[in-house]
């Protein structure tokens, strides 16, 4: 059994770096994970709706970490339109997302009505930018709809907009069922998709216990995080890392007593940043495609959104000792005023970062 892997340049293509004290905390552990390229998510407070927002977030990002390439991206509202779209591309702005109304973090200004942002997809696919879909629908008792079968009914609009824009490179993100899986390997080739490390792991019988497994799209059965699993070990290019790390205080992943005299909602978002990449081999290898490790996370990605690796940008891992504390995960991240845990804490990782 081997026991180093190099790979390229590992690339992150959804992760959540936040804003303000939180920022931070958790920007340096992207690198630390072992991500050198991150595609970054805008949805932030207020959401990032301009280039300039989004150029300005950037530098920020690039003062706390200079280390690691930033990816930009716009969220999609009202406020972008065709200009606004041709302004961000020139500008270097990769990637717009969509998050339907109200169904995860700071979605409340998202999207209702696909079709209404026509305009804006066509001057994406003209101007190359690439459609980042959250894929779930509104939950609607009526139509037997929940968070279980979001995803499932989502699909129908991930076929027509593929289908009414082929020039179009789309990415349904954070992929959770079989059903997913399945459209988008029968899709043509400017349709692909992110798997996060989380849901190679979690099935639906690991969140209810534990509101640090709850995030969104939640996790599914065991058929479909085996179709996950099988689409890495297939090889197949339109399947890449993201990681969705969605970091949130521990205070609000825990539900609380308000002042009112209500209990709060527990906030959706696995925070995986800081063990990423050792994560990703430590499962990968659970399930026996640790020889997909490097296409996994370093090349399909890369190949799909165009990003090649820069040089000198290996990582190298080596397998974790024996010992009692050898790649044990250990709670919390604390910065000022912010705490946040990590996925993982109290287990151990095969796998550890060398350089
Ligand atoms: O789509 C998302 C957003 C993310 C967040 O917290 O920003 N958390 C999630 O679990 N899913």
């Amino acid at each position: 059994m081997s026991e180093e892997i190099v790979i390229p340049s590992p690339a992150d293509f959804h992760v959540h770096v936040r804003q303000g004290k939180m920022c931070e905390l958790v920007t340096p552990q992207v690198a630390k994970g072992g991500v050198r390229t991150a595609y970054v998510m805008p949805n932030l407070v207020p959401p990032l709706t301009s280039t300039d927002a989004v150029l300005s977030y950037k530098a920020e990002l690039e003062r706390i970490d200079p280390s690691v390439q930033w990816l930009m991206t716009l969220y999609l509202h009202t406020d972008v339109t065709p200009d606004v779209v041709r302004k961000a591309a020139d500008a270097g702005i990769y990637g717009i997302k969509v998050y339907p109304q109200g169904l995860t973090t700071n979605s409340d200004s998202g999207v209702k009505d696909y079709e209404a942002y026509y305009p804006v997809f066509q001057a994406m696919e003209e101007n190359n930018m690439v459609l980042n879909l959250h894929g779930e629908v509104s939950s609607d008792a009526e139509k037997n709809i929940s968070v279980l079968n979001a995803e499932v009914h989502f699909l129908s609009h991930l076929k027509k907009i593929a289908t009414d824009f082929p020039k179009l490179r789309i990415v349904l993100e954070h992929a959770t069922t079989a059903a997913a899986i399945e459209a988008v390997s029968s899709l043509p080739a400017n349709v692909a998709c992110t798997i996060t490390a989380h849901h190679l792991y979690l099935t639906i019988d690991d969140v209810p216990s534990q509101p640090h497994h709850f995030c969104k799209p939640v996790a599914k059965e065991p058929k479909d995080r085996k179709a996950l699993q099988d689409a890495i070990k297939s090889g197949n290019p339109k399947f890449f890392l993201g990681s969705d790390s969605a970091p949130h205080p521990l205070s609000s992943k825990i539900p609380n007593l308000t002042d009112d005299g209500s209990v709060s909602a527990c906030a959706a978002g696995v925070y995986t940043s800081p063990i990423l990449i050792p994560l990703v081999a430590t499962l990968l290898e659970s399930f026996g495609a640790l020889d997909k490790l490097a296409g996994f996370v370093s090349e399909n990605g890369r190949k799909f959104y165009g990003v090649p690796a820069g040089e000198n940008q290996e990582l190298k891992l080596k397998r974790t000792g024996n010992g009692k504390e050898d790649g044990l995960v250990k709670g919390t991240f604390k910065g000022e005023g912010v705490e946040v845990l990590p996925f993982w804490t109290g287990k151990k990782l095969g796998w550890e970062i060398v350089n």
